[in-house]
């Protein structure tokens, strides 16, 4: 043990210490963020200062937002659907599947949209999705025609929507408005339009996805934009786990700055019914602001390294 390191001795007591707990453990929650996808190679909501292009995510992820301007929101849901697709499952999103095949009591709270726990096929039934999915698509009308949720993988989910990608500079299909640079360096490749020097078209509702049933509406991406309640099934199932009878061992916290509600809510909750809190996180600063307690464990560093050794 000379040669580990003091911290590497501290997390190894910390890492026994949550192992024992975990061991003993029946009732365990995780809450999942865009941490846990980053080694993924999908960028956080935080990263790159909250911004796609020159707007703030969040003001993007808005009925108001599509209502103004359904073709730039269909942009920057299409870019995500794009990106998400090229990306894989790490470590992490596997080891939390296996966990919930070994222990039928850990349910899983996701706020991603990504479909990347759902591709290390995670048992369904043991994971909420509590902010919704890129991979869905549903009418705009929620009235009267409510079409969807319907599963959608098309990548681009239609024509208008495909990502420009760099081409000969010389030739003609070369898309006009791109620097002879950006084509240059991208030669064949996607252009990065979450980078706001990629031109972009400004796209009419025509050029979007129209609702197949009712042909008149846009369609919409099935998440769960900011100032809309969440699913009712989701809330309800959460709900029912939580307010069991017995208590709750362990809420797992993963790459979440836990500043969006009610989903950051869930670990007071989980505390209240006992659980020690265990988060794992690559900034310190990202606590959850319902404080600290003796017994909470801290793991900085990244999820795809830390989860599967916190999970053997
Ligand atoms: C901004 C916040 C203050 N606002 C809210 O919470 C609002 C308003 C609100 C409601 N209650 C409140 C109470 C108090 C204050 C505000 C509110 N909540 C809502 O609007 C909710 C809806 C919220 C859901 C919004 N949709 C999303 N996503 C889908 C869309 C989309 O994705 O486009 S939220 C979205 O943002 C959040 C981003 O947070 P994180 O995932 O944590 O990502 P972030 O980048 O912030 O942090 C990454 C972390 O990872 C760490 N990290 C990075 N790399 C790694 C690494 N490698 N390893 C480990 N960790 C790592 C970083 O250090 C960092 O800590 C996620 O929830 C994500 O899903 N709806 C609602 O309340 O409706 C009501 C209602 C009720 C009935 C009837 C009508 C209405």
């Amino acid at each position: 043990t000379s040669s580990l390191t003091a911290d590497a001795v501290i997390d190894k007591e910390r890492m026994d210490s949550f192992h024992a707990h975990l061991s003993k453990s029946t009732r365990v929650l995780s809450l999942l963020g865009a941490g846990l996808s980053a080694t993924s190679g999908l960028p956080t909501f935080r990263g790159a200062g909250g911004l796609w292009r020159t707007h703030d995510s969040i003001s993007l992820a808005t009925p108001e937002a599509f209502d103004a301007n359904p073709g730039l929101v269909w942009q920057f849901y299409s870019y995500r659907r794009h990106m998400a697709m090229q990306a894989q499952p790490n470590a992490a999103h596997y080891a939390l599947a296996e966990l919930s095949r070994k222990m039928p009591g850990f349910m899983t709270l996701s706020q991603n949209v990504d479909g990347l726990s759902q591709r290390a096929d995670h048992p369904r039934e043991q994971l909420q999705l509590l902010h919704g999915t890129l991979f869905e698509v549903r009418c705009m009308d929620r009235d009267v025609c409510r079409y969807g949720p319907e599963a959608n993988f098309t990548d681009p989910i239609c024509p208008a929507l495909a990502i420009p990608t760099g081409a000969d500079p010389t030739s003609n299909e070369a898309r006009k408005g791109i620097s002879e640079y950006l084509h240059t360096k991208h030669q064949g490749k996607d252009l990065d339009i979450s980078d706001a020097a990629v031109p972009l078209p400004d796209l009419a509702p025509e050029d979007l996805p129209i609702c197949p049933q009712c042909k008149k509406h846009l369609l919409r991406p099935g998440v769960v934009w900011f100032g809309e309640s969440l699913p009712s099934e989701v809330l309800q199932t959460v709900d029912d786990f939580i307010n069991q009878p017995e208590k709750i061992d362990i809420i797992i916290v993963i790459g979440t700055s836990a500043k969006v509600y009610p989903a950051a809510g869930y670990i007071e909750e989980a505390r209240d019914k006992g659980a020690r809190v265990c988060v794992v996180n690559m900034d310190e600063n990202d606590r959850p602001s319902g404080g600290w307690e003796e017994g909470d464990w801290f793991f900085k560093g990244d999820a795809a390294q830390i989860v599967p050794r916190l999970l053997e």
